[in-house]
């Protein structure tokens, strides 16, 4: 059914792929930019809310970034996304709008849980200290949403949790990025330059789970379809995950590097693993379609397109 939908994050790499999405026509969507929506502040989000009265609100904003940006400004992460988190669902709540899709994030498991992570885990564990402002702010958002839906039976406010993702309209300075986006830049860099070295961020054993944000943007379509169906909390992957290392020589292959790799053990690491159960997606009938190397090579070519001299 067609939604007046209020997007918020559309100018960033999750939003814009939701923007992109051939189904996007199907409703109207509202995609405010920063300063169009200031979400940190509660006044101009219940004024925003008050005149267009969207019907469902995809929360895809936040302050995003690597495992650098989170360990350089814990304190950012933390606020930032709590308070955007809060004012837009407690304005959300105080205006009644009947539905919203939260998009929160893998790395708010513990970070010593069994893989793979099921959604009940949550809180039963400490965090992943290099990003846990971020993950902190990301719980509370979806607790705040589990906590309305229970207590108002008009209202259904669920939260999806993404893996990694990576993809078009990505970033790729190294001071926030992700390491698939990082390492494109690395290796085109060292391509261009005839370097034969590169390092890796330390001993490349971590693993990770990367999705390719045009996939969660075609999951957010077909989820906002079953609406109901949804259960509260759901994460969305890919059900397998690979090492560091081998994402770095993946990404290599496909872009003509052939020098060598060095480990960079001062370098930190994270979450060792992050790999997320998939049996409630999959019991949804849904699974993501692109694969890791066509995947690198549709970012690799927006990567080109947008000229890396400004990155
Ligand atoms: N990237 C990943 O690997 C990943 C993985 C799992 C989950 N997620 C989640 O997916 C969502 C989007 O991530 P992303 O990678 O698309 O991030 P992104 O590319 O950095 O985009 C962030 C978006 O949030 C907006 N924003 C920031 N501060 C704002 C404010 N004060 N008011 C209104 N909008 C504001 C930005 O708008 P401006 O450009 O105008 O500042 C931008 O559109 C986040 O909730 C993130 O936690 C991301
Ligand atoms: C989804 C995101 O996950 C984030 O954790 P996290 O996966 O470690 O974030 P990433 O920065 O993607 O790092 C993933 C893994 O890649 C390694 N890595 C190797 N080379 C590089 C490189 O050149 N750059 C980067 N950035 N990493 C690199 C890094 O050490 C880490 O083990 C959270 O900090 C965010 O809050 C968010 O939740």
């Amino acid at each position: 059914m067609p939604y007046k939908i209020l997007l918020t994050g559309g100018t960033g790499m999750v939003g814009r792929n939701i923007l992109e999405h051939p189904e996007a026509t199907d409703h109207d969507v509202l995609h405010p930019t920063s300063s169009e929506l200031n979400l940190l502040d509660r006044r101009e989000v219940k004024a925003y809310l008050s005149a267009h009265k969207p019907d469902l609100i995809i929360h895809a904003a936040g302050l995003v970034g690597g495992i650098q940006a989170n360990m350089a400004n814990p304190v950012g992460f933390l606020m930032d996304n709590l308070d955007m988190g809060r004012n837009l669902i407690g304005e959300t709540l105080a205006a009644k709008v009947p539905r919203l899709l939260n998009i929160a994030s893998s790395c708010m498991y513990p970070r010593g849980a069994k893989n793979p992570l099921e959604e009940s885990m949550v809180l039963k564990g400490e965090l992943e200290p290099t990003n846990e402002g971020y993950a902190l702010a990301k719980i509370v958002a979806t607790r705040l949403c589990q906590y309305i839906s229970d207590t108002n039976p008009e209202l259904s406010y669920k939260t999806l949790i993404p893996c990694n993702l990576y993809g078009r309209f990505d970033k790729f300075d190294p001071r926030n990025s992700h390491m698939l986006p990082a390492v494109i830049r690395k290796i085109d860099l060292a391509v261009k330059e005839g370097i034969n070295e590169v390092d890796i961020w330390g001993d490349g054993l971590s693993r990770r789970e990367f999705m390719y944000s045009g996939d969660l943007a075609d999951f957010v379509f077909y989820a906002i379809e079953r609406f109901e169906e949804l259960p509260q909390d759901l994460n969305v992957g890919l059900g397998y995950d690979y090492t560091i290392n081998e994402y770095y020589h993946t990404i290599a292959d496909i872009l003509g590097y052939r020098g060598t790799f060095k480990h960079d053990l001062t370098k930190p690491v994270g979450m060792k693993r992050k790999l997320m159960d998939n049996t409630k997606l999959k019991a949804l009938g849904w699974e993501p379609k692109t694969s890791l190397e066509e995947g690198i090579r549709r970012t690799f070519e927006y990567y080109k397109s947008i000229g890396n001299e400004h990155i």
